[in-house]
């Protein structure tokens, strides 16, 4: 039942007498909640076992925020219930079993933010030095899941995700979009004149091209590991003197001390980035899921063309196709498919089917909750 505005009180003493007693009502739901968490894991337990139950459940997550955005009538906006709802989830699931997550380090990168964001605060972090590190993590069961950038909307595909995918029996079990803001970074003793070097990860040293182009075109850009590999560089190098700048994103320039010389330096200002949520279980439908599929072509002409036409056949909406060199033949070509759909789905199915007779190969990478947040 919602409340009408005529029942708020208008004095602030009885304002905030009401907001305690919500607040005491908010935290004994809250923990209510938690108890069915808590129980849950019991149930989990009993029926699929103490090592092999399953406590993150993305599907129904996201079968939660949806509702909760769907229900929901203001005047909180639906995205900032829903991330109120996606801390309470998180916290909820610490209590069933919390999750080690393994994601592209160090920390204070975008991948760390995507992770916070698709998990909540709840989880305990694992920085890995290098995109396959992270699947190895999760692979041998160091960590429960991992976090990956798989695309830029400036910069394209990020081709050592995609590769890493061919040898690893892993399953896409989430998407998570994070708009990236860059800023130009130095330690507080060093003045921006004086800047020689600007430090960054290649791909947001290119996402900043055109600015860098403009304002610093005398500076030498040097690719680093990642942008908060590059802050802490340039914190090192404004403690032995020397006037060198970093690009990177809000957290690592708190984390590293650094001032602003320019916000929000990317030359596109929709600048996105879709990371992917990896794991070790296929993920049961939500209701509205995506598909990733790797597929390799048998080398003949139409071989690309009669893979499309299934997929319009069956009015199955493709939203991504990347090519890769298949590093078994020369010139030979694998496919990257992303479509709208699960696997289990019908029309789905069908395609996957006529996929697997016409290609030589097709390895479903998972089928997942499209992001929500
Ligand atoms: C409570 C459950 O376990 C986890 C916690 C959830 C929650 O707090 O709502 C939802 C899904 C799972 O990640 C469940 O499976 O229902």
């Amino acid at each position: 039942m919602s409340t009408k505005k005529d029942d708020i009180p208008t004095t602030l003493p009885l304002l905030r007498d009401r907001i305690d007693a919500l607040d005491s009502q908010i935290q004994r739901l809250i923990n209510e909640r938690a108890m069915c968490a808590e129980k849950v894991a019991e149930v989990k337990m009993a029926e699929q076992g103490v090592q092999s139950a399953v406590f993150y459940r993305p599907e129904r997550e996201a079968q939660v925020l949806r509702r909760v955005m769907e229900r929901n009538e203001g005047p909180l906006g639906n995205e900032e219930m829903a991330k109120i709802f996606r801390q309470i989830m998180s916290s909820c699931l610490a209590l069933e079993k919390p999750m080690r997550i393994a994601f592209l380090g160090p920390v204070g990168t975008f991948t760390q933010q995507a992770a916070l964001k698709h998990f909540g605060n709840s989880i305990v972090s694992a920085p890995m030095a290098a995109i396959d590190e992270v699947f190895r993590e999760v692979e041998s069961g160091a960590a429960n899941y991992g976090v990956v950038p798989v695309e830029n909307s400036t910069e394209g595909v990020v081709n050592h995700t995609l590769d890493s995918f061919r040898g690893s029996r892993l399953k896409i079990c989430g998407e998570v979009e994070v708009r990236i803001h860059h800023n130009l970074l130095v330690a507080p003793n060093v003045n921006p004149d004086d800047v020689t070097h600007i430090y960054s990860h290649q791909q947001s040293l290119a996402q900043c091209r055109a600015w860098l182009d403009r304002y610093w075109p005398h500076a030498e850009r040097v690719a680093v590991s990642s942008n908060a590999e590059g802050a802490r560089l340039a914190e090192e190098a404004g403690k032995n003197g020397k006037a060198v700048a970093a690009i990177a994103g809000d957290i690592a320039s708190e984390l590293y001390s650094l001032s602003v010389v320019s916000a929000n330096i990317e030359d596109h200002p929709d600048n996105t980035t879709r990371f992917l949520i990896i794991g070790n279980e296929k993920i049961p439908p939500s209701g509205k899921d995506k598909t990733s599929l790797l597929v390799s072509a048998k080398n003949e002409p139409g071989a690309l063309y009669r893979l499309l036409e299934s997929f319009e056949r069956h009015g199955v909406d493709m939203t991504r196709l990347e090519t890769r060199p298949s590093l078994i033949s020369k010139w030979g070509y694998v496919f990257y498919i992303d479509f709208v759909g699960h696997c289990e789905d019908a029309q789905c199915r069908s395609v996957i089917e006529e996929l697997r007779e016409r290609a030589s190969e097709v390895k479903v990478l998972g089928s997942y909750p499209v992001a929500v947040l």
